[in-house]
């Protein structure tokens, strides 16, 4: 790449991150979206920065300086996977993070000390290696379920990248192959366009992940009850409607209404936040022991409903023993509130849907009706519909 001019490339390297820097200080200060991991990947940036605007200062500095600066910086611009860790929402903790690093600035600052030029070299490079590998496994586990393989492949790939190109270098290092670069030479024009290419790519795919994380936090805020987090109303009625559709194509589903027991006199008896943590406590509960692909929707105060997709269209007796084990397990654990144990129990009704009803509304009053009857009979119940008879062929 002889047609290529190193520090040109460096500088344009250098403006890209600082560009970079201010975009992400721009969408955590002004539009607060995500701050802390815009905080983290604006460091990022500001680090790389630093280290290509310092290399015309660093010339004189001694070389234990320079190494110094070069490998804890590329140590430090690592601080973009808990950036990432953020934006895929993360559970796990951070600690292996601090361990690699750790580790990586223990061999770093041993080499250093042992006067090696190889070694801090090594650990760096080893321990940024290891921590983009650690990337792309994040970003499978955080967001393949959601998305496609083709876009999680994509998110993932400059952070592949920065793997392999680690592993290269290592290799190289290693065997003194390509002539590795000491600290303050310039590196080869192949080196700094393909540091420049993963830069930019991690940067992209970080953005990429942000736009996806936005757009998450605003079906949720559209989509979800925002006091316990199951659907909303709306949101279930299109839930429902679609469930309508499928049963066209033979996969059946059942409706579970819900009412909670005696809910007034927990406002009245214990107040009003009280009433909220009990309707969180069912939500908590109730999600717990269904499955992914049910769903439970708030139609209003405390009454909600499942949607419960079945193997088969008439098996009902499978939606009134999942129903019942919903009922059982409130009945089984109390509200927690302030030092007492409030118990809580609901009244469920179940149905079938009816084919033909677009939005699913007559099989929402059958299992409404049969919650009715659960309250009639003594509440904290499974009352269940009675099938339909097919209608009479003409
Ligand atoms: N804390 C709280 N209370 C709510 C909320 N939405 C509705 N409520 C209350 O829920 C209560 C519903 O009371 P009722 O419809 O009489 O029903 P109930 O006391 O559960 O009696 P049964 O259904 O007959 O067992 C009312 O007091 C509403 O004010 C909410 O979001 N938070």
């Amino acid at each position: 790449m002889q047609f290529l001019d190193v520090p040109t490339v460096l500088q344009v390297s250098a403006v890209f991150n600082l560009m970079a820097a201010l975009a992400w200080l721009m969408l955590a200060q002004a539009f607060r979206i995500a701050p802390r991991a815009s905080r983290l990947m604006a460091a990022a940036h500001l680090v790389r920065v630093l280290l290509q605007v310092s290399e015309g200062f660093m010339a004189g500095w001694p070389l234990l300086l320079r190494q110094a600066v070069a490998e804890f910086s590329l140590l430090l611009s690592m601080l973009l996977l808990l950036a990432l860790r953020r934006m895929v929402g993360s559970r796990r903790r951070a600690r292996h993070i601090a361990w690699i690093s750790g580790v990586g600035a223990l061999g770093i600052a041993l080499g250093l000390a042992s006067g090696s030029v190889l070694l801090p070299q090594l650990a760096s490079m080893g321990s940024a290696t290891v921590l983009a590998a650690l990337a792309v496994h994040e970003i499978r586990r955080g967001i393949a379920k959601q998305l496609s393989p083709f876009i999680s492949g994509c998110t993932a790939l400059p952070f592949a990248l920065l793997a392999v190109a680690g592993m290269v270098h290592i290799g190289m290092l290693l065997t003194g192959v390509g002539g590795a670069a000491r600290p303050g030479e310039l590196p080869t024009a192949g080196r700094a366009v393909v540091a420049f290419i993963v830069t930019a790519g991690i940067t992209l795919s970080l953005i990429a992940l942000m736009i996806w994380r936005v757009i998450m936090r605003i079906q949720h805020l559209t989509h979800r009850d925002p006091l316990t987090g199951a659907l909303n109303r709306r949101a279930f009625e299109l839930a429902l409607a679609e469930a309508q559709a499928q049963l066209q194509r033979g996969h059946g589903f059942a409706l579970a209404m819900i009412d909670i027991d005696h809910f007034k006199r927990i406002n009245d008896a214990h107040g009003h936040a009280a009433g909220d943590a009990a309707l969180q406590h069912c939500v908590r509960i109730w999600q717990a022991g269904l499955r992914e692909t049910d769903c439970l929707g708030r139609l209003g105060g405390e009454e909600f409903c499942a949607l419960l997709p079945l193997a088969s269209p008439d098996d009902l007796a499978t939606a009134a023993v999942i129903t019942e084990r919903l009922r059982a397990s409130l009945d089984a654990q109390p509200l927690h509130w302030q030092g007492m144990a409030l118990p809580l129990s609901a009244s469920f009704g179940v149905a079938l849907p009816v084919a033909g009803d677009a939005q699913g509304e007559i099989g929402l009053v059958r299992a409404d009706a049969e919650l009715y009857r659960a309250k009639a009979e003594g509440r904290n119940r499974v009352c269940v519909a009675r099938q339909l008879q097919p209608a009479a062929s003409a």
